[in-house]
């Protein structure tokens, strides 16, 4: 099969799978060629969900259940378009669809990750509501040809109201399939997930108006919207003219947070808190998405628990010294791969590279989150980037004062009283600089401010006796510039950093980074970066 996925089966694996993370029950039937689909369909499926299950299987998502279940209301309620966003691998699908199925209420789901073009989109949306199946029978073809958003619309008209006759006929409901039960209500719901993606999309800066618009164009009493995205409302265009939908924020999670998730389905969970107690710290500080965390811990604690015997029992103060000294090698290359790695990628990006987005980018003082952004790249990514606006934003004869021998910015020196000779040159510099816009800067001086303010990252596995650093290179360079180099590549692509030509003396190529400070600064923010300690300033 094409990479598109047959209605059916997005929504089989998306409800299937969200069922097994939530209590890890799988609790969608499956579909067999003899099932003669009715608008049950149209519902989670799958045991019901009591308020109580839902809570416990998602513990720190209380306060968005309690308000995405007190923004649908009572069934039958007519509901304004829902925006809701938060960073990747927060919770939103899976949480979304968990009420859904606790509610039993009636939806189609789309995300634009699998429905990767307009067209995909809409004739997604329209098998789902038509309950109509891509497969040999139907010659995998969709059940209309739908490309203008236009005929989107028309389709929509005429195929929701289907739906919604069909929900309200009782008589539908005594023959329907008696092992799925009849959806609560009349009021058929639209998820659009992944929403972030559409800006990739060539036609984005009048698809993305006409889906907020959606609602008002259809007018329809019985059809609700809700959309998911990755990245802030404010990452969206603005000002054209439609009402802006209801957010309704996930925030990143907290490190406790995370420690919560990731314990509550462990066989001994005091062992695993030992686990966690040495791993979650660093870790956290390079990502805290959920699935990448769950991934790197799951097979480092695996080498954690090699030693023991006995996987049920609580190590005592040295087999726990012992369990650490066996599995500390395994670390920091761990530690090392998420770094480097390609973090976020599901938001659009190649496989470790970075994209910018279409977008305005408009100030929001409260929020720190980096979804304000709208974009996402590695840990590494964002460090090269800050590192290539020190570079090209300060004289490179200010670098030996702003970072120390140990590669940090040594604030004791700097707060030495200057004489009025210095600060004087130092301002003239400073001002000079700014006059001439972003400066230009060699690769080796880009590696060394980069090799500088990661080394100054506290990631310490024990403080006291296990001192472990950063992971840097271990002393291969090469490996280290390979990376670098990588990084860097995707950066110029992405139009963070441009090329600047080559210097004559030298004939290597020189960089120069594009980004603003406002930027920058929210890039520092997003890895609890203090950039504001390495910019010169007057
Ligand atoms: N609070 C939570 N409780 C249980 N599982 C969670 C929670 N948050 C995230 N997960 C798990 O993390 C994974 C990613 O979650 P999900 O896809 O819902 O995130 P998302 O915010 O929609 O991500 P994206 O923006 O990338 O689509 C899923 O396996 C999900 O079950």
């Amino acid at each position: 099969m094409g990479k598109e996925e047959s209605p059916q089966a997005a929504r089989r694996t998306t409800r299937s799978s969200c069922a097994a993370a939530s209590n890890g029950e799988v609790g969608r039937s499956t579909f067999t060629p003899l099932h003669n689909p009715t608008v049950s369909d149209l519902a989670f499926g799958g045991e019901p969900l009591s308020s109580e299950d839902l809570r416990s299987g998602f513990p720190v998502r209380r306060p968005q259940i309690l308000e995405l279940v007190h923004l649908l209301g009572p069934p039958n309620s007519p509901m304004l378009p829902l925006f809701v966003y938060g960073g990747a691998s927060t919770g939103k699908t899976t949480v979304i669809l968990q009420v859904f199925r606790h509610l039993n209420r009636p939806f189609v789901y789309a995300s634009c990750r699998t429905c990767y073009s307009p067209r995909i989109l809409f004739e997604s949306i329209l098998n789902q509501l038509l309950l109509h199946r891509k497969n040999e029978a139907s010659g995998y073809s969709s059940a209309k040809r739908c490309e203008k958003p236009s005929d989107f619309v028309n389709f929509l008209r005429e195929d929701v109201g289907k739906v919604v006759d069909s929900l309200k006929d009782r008589s539908g409901k005594r023959k329907s399939n008696k092992s799925r039960r009849w959806p609560k209500g009349d009021i058929l719901y639209l998820i659009i997930d992944n929403l972030e993606l559409v800006r990739e999309w060539d036609k984005s800066s009048s698809l993305l108006p006409f889906l907020f618009n959606l609602y008002d164009i259809l007018k329809l009493p019985n059809f609700a919207l809700i959309f998911v995205s990755s990245s802030s409302p404010d990452t969206y265009y603005s000002s054209m003219g439609y009402i802006e939908p209801i957010p309704v924020f996930f925030p990143e999670y907290t490190e406790e947070d995370l420690r919560q998730l990731l314990i509550r389905n462990q066989a001994n969970q005091k062992l695993y808190g030992c686990f966690l107690d040495i791993v979650l710290r660093p870790f956290s500080r390079v990502t805290r998405r959920l699935d990448e965390l769950s991934t790197v811990f799951s097979s480092l604690f695996q080498k954690y628990c090699e030693p023991l015997s006995d996987t049920s029992s609580f190590p005592n103060d040295e087999m726990k010294r012992r369990l650490f000294s066996h599995f500390r090698p395994y670390i920091s290359p761990a530690l090392n791969e998420i770094f480097w790695g390609p973090s976020q990628c599901l938001s659009g990006i190649e496989s470790g590279k970075v994209t910018r987005q279409r977008g305005s980018i408009r100030k929001h003082e409260d929020n720190e989150d980096f979804t304000e952004i709208g974009f996402h790249m590695s840990t590494a990514a964002k460090y090269l980037l800050i590192s290539a606006f020190l570079a090209s934003r300060n004289p490179a004869t200010l670098d030996a004062s702003l970072f120390d021998s140990t590669g940090g910015s040594d604030n004791r020196k700097r707060k030495r009283k200057a004489s009025e000779k210095s600060m004087e040159q130092k301002e003239t510099v400073e001002q000079e600089s700014l006059m001439k816009g972003p400066g230009t800067f060699p690769l080796e001086r880009l590696l060394a401010i980069f090799q500088c303010i990661t080394s100054v990252i506290d990631v310490t596995i024990d403080e006291e006796e296990h001192g472990d650093g950063f992971p840097t290179d271990g002393g291969n360079s090469s490996w280290l510039m390979s990376n670098v180099l990588s990084q860097l590549s995707s950066l110029c692509d992405a139009n963070f950093i441009a090329k600047g030509g080559s210097c004559p003396l030298e004939g290597s190529t020189r960089y120069r980074c594009t980004i603003s400070e406002d930027f920058a600064l929210k890039v520092a923010r997003s890895i609890k970066f203090a950039l504001p300690n390495y910019l010169c300033r007057r």
